[in-house]
């Protein structure tokens, strides 16, 4: 809006803050040299603490040097004009990605620009009917009202346009037919999905940016329906807290469902600060933990049964039956204690005193019991042997060398010998030993299979060193009873995306490793389609691993993904009682649904439709399976039909990264990412029947669309899309 009467003025000003900003630039660079040379006074007159104070400043300096120089471009995206009440006027506040403040602080007007996630910018992310409030520090609250709120379009330094917005927290907060009137969020929602995820700091919205700025103590949930943005929260939280917590990156973990996806979401990472934070999924956690790798086994298509085998092992039960096996390991041990006798029955090591060393202390690890107690044992023998040693060498009765040396070999052959009888468990064998103990398994009842089953099947496997992948959560938990976590270091903060697809038992560990059970929590529960695992509700979660802790429960509902006319196809797919997609924008474009004779005919459709799509601009597509094998047969058929299609990639299980383009996947696997068009290989009712699973299942998939959207079946369209 380059016609807006405050455009020359608003020209002026950012050309005088890039003045302003240069002039930062210089006095810090200045200021740096002088600490140089005030290092060297320091040190020359051996005062290492203002040094290091004049060292640290200098690093700060740096830094701030070089993110004022890359903001000189693109100083700031939004202002808000707010008076605080009881004050007289109305003060402007720019906001940016990075803060610009001058050398010395003296008041506000020194801050030229402020940082997205200040305490201030809520007032830009959240004015709601003209008024707003923010707090500082959780203490001070100042509210007052908002005369404006402007954003911004500047390029080059230059600015391109600007627009107000401010009816639009309106029309969210009653949540009617809600197409956003807000030209900048618009242009930004149809820019397409390009390869990676990408930022928002510029079009927070409201609700978002409540969540975005919780308190860090406590467990955030974001329950929100497919393309509402809770990845993109989530991991904007992460860099809120990091600003304002003066969190360590490395001290805060992201925990994605696979590689791919972490892959998809490193793009965003550097653009909010956030690139340092740990990025992981639950399986490699797992091999850090239990300091061990073991085979995962992948069945193709696992039964009922076992499907059921997996789940059950996700359960806190499963807790039970671990414990229940070491104590009963333990009491045995105990009772087979007896009292040692050394050195011609001058040591006596009592079968109390051992005990003692067993069993003290509440919650102390398995191993650590016996270490204690080996650790006593080795110091009384050993203290045996030197108070003889000494005696002989001052010549007291009944010492000699001979008896000495002998007594030192005696003692060093008992422990060794002693020792190895000492029941320590390793990881893997005392797994092992679990499933074979089938007095500790009598009482258990799992739903859907056998306790025969399960111990069969898991024995099977271990005995060809295999484990499955949800051996993984017993696996580290056993470790928990076995040797602690000690080798761990504890989280500050623990960021699960894909939430529902994690079970219970992998809460508990994790929230084993978080110093102040402070996570956030990211899911849609009907995107649960995982079989084997996940939750079947946040209440389950909240009662079984949080009860104790402070938690907030949020839900998102507006879809920023998807235009109008495929949130409301996606919308049709879950039953009643689910929460449904409310859109944001349409693009004036209905999803197509189209029969195919054969296979082969829908290979030459795809590739049509294909092409429509790269004319239509898209960057990506995704064409989506139901199982792996039919995205590895589709990948074929499609490289043999199509040479010429060079950006053509196909996710399985085993792929970490993810490459943009064209990308064909199951969609087990395609769940978190977007594609400018999406077709749907075959949605036929032999593929997804009514059945609530695979229901889920086609959600996901038609949800992965932000434009364009074909659905093709061979045979009978699915009755889910009838
Ligand atoms: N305030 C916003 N401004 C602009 N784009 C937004 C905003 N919020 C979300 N989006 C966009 O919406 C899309 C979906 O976001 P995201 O992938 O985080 O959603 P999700 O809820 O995690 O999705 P799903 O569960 O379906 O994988 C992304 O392209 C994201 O950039």
């Amino acid at each position: 809006m380059s016609n807006h009467p405050d455009f020359p003025q608003e020209q002026q000003h950012l050309a005088a803050t890039i003045e302003a900003m240069k002039q930062v630039i210089n006095d810090l660079e200045q200021d740096m040299d002088d600490r140089v040379h005030k290092i060297n006074q320091s040190l020359s007159k051996k005062d290492e603490v203002s040094a290091y104070v004049h060292s640290l400043m200098k690093s700060d300096h740096a830094i701030k040097v070089s993110d004022i120089s890359k903001a000189l471009d693109n100083p700031y995206f939004g202002r808000v004009d707010f008076r605080e009440d009881g004050t007289e006027s109305f003060e402007p506040y720019y906001i940016g990605r990075t803060k610009v403040a001058k050398l010395d602080i003296e008041n506000s007007k020194d801050i030229l620009v402020f940082d997205w996630r200040d305490p201030i910018s809520t007032i830009f992310y959240e004015c709601q009917d003209g008024r707003a409030t923010y707090e500082v520090l959780d203490r001070y609250t100042y509210t007052g009202e908002v005369s404006l709120k402007r954003q911004y379009k500047i390029e080059d330094g230059c600015l391109i346009s600007m627009s107000e917005d401010n009816i639009l927290s309106k029309l969210m907060s009653r949540q009617q037919e809600s197409l956003i009137a807000d030209p900048f969020l618009l242009e930004r929602l149809l820019t397409g999905a390009g390869d990676r995820l990408k930022d928002i700091v510029t079009s927070i919205r409201s609700e978002q940016n409540q969540i975005i700025r919780e308190p860090l103590n406590q467990v955030t949930i974001i329950q929100g329906v497919a393309g509402s943005g809770k990845t993109t929260i989530g991991l904007h939280r992460l860099s809120y807290l990091l600003y304002n917590e003066k969190l360590k990156p490395e001290k805060l973990v992201i925990v994605a469902p696979n590689k791919v996806f972490l892959d998809y979401i490193s793009e965003l990472l550097p653009e909010i600060d956030a690139q340092d934070v740990r990025q992981t999924t639950f399986p490699d956690l797992a091999t850090t933990i239990m300091q061990i790798e073991p085979v995962i086994f992948q069945a193709i298509t696992p039964s009922a049964e076992l499907t059921a085998v997996s789940r059950w092992k996700g359960t806190p039960e499963f807790i039970n039956i671990m414990e229940a096996f070491l104590d009963k390991k333990l009491q045995k041990f105990c009772e087979k204690l007896t009292s040692l006798s050394l050195f011609d029955n001058q040591l006596t090591i009592t079968r109390e005193q051992q005990l003692e060393k067993v069993i003290e202390g509440a919650g102390v690890p398995y191993n650590e019991r016996l270490q204690s107690l080996q650790k006593y044992i080795r110091f009384r023998v050993r203290n045996f042997i030197e108070v003889y040693e000494a005696n002989y060498k001052r010549g007291k009765a009944h010492a000699d060398e001979k008896t000495a040396a002998g007594y030192a070999a005696e003692g060093k052959d008992f422990m060794e010998k002693h020792f190895a009888k000492l029941p320590f468990l390793e990881l893997l064998t005392g797994y092992t030993k679990l499933f074979h103990d089938k007095q500790v398994w009598r009482k258990v009842k799992p739903h859907g299979t056998t306790i025969d089953v399960l111990l069969s099947h898991t024995l099977t496997l271990l005995t060809a060193n295999q484990v499955e992948r949800d051996d993984l959560a017993p696996l580290c938990y056993f470790k928990y009873l076995l040797d602690g976590f000690s080798h761990i270091e504890k989280f500050d903060h623990i960021a699960i995306d894909e939430g529902q697809d994690s079970n219970l038992l992998e809460y508990i560990i994790l929230s084993r490793l978080s110093r102040n059970t402070s996570f956030t929590i990211m899911g849609d529960m009907s995107q649960a389609i995982h079989t084997d695992r996940g939750l079947t509700s946040w209440q389950q979660l909240l009662k079984a691993v949080f009860a104790e802790a402070k938690c907030r429960y949020y839900e998102v509902n507006f879809s920023y993904r998807s235009a109008k006319e495929i949130v409301e196809l996606f919308n049709k797919v879950l039953p009643s009682g689910r929460s449904k997609a409310i859109p944001v924008y349409e693009i004036g474009r209905q999803p197509v649904i189209e029969s195919v004779q054969s296979a082969l005919a829908g290979l030459k459709r795809t590739l049509e439709i294909i092409e429509e799509y790269q004319v239509l601009g898209c960057k990506s597509i995704g064409i989506f399976t139901k199982g792996e094998s039919d995205s590895q047969k589709l990948h074929n058929g499609l490289r043999q039909a199509a040479p010429h299609l060079t950006s053509l990639n196909l996710i399985t299980t085993n792929v970490l990264s993810y490459h943009g383009g064209i990308t064909i996947a199951p969609i087990l696997l395609a769940k978190g990412l977007e594609f400018d068009g999406v077709i749907i290989w075959n949605a036929s009712d032999k593929k997804f029947t009514a059945d609530f699973h695979d229901a889920k299942l086609l959600y996901v998939a038609l949800s992965r669309a932000m434009y364009y959207l074909y659905i093709l079946h061979q045979g009978k369209l699915t009755p889910l899309l009838t």
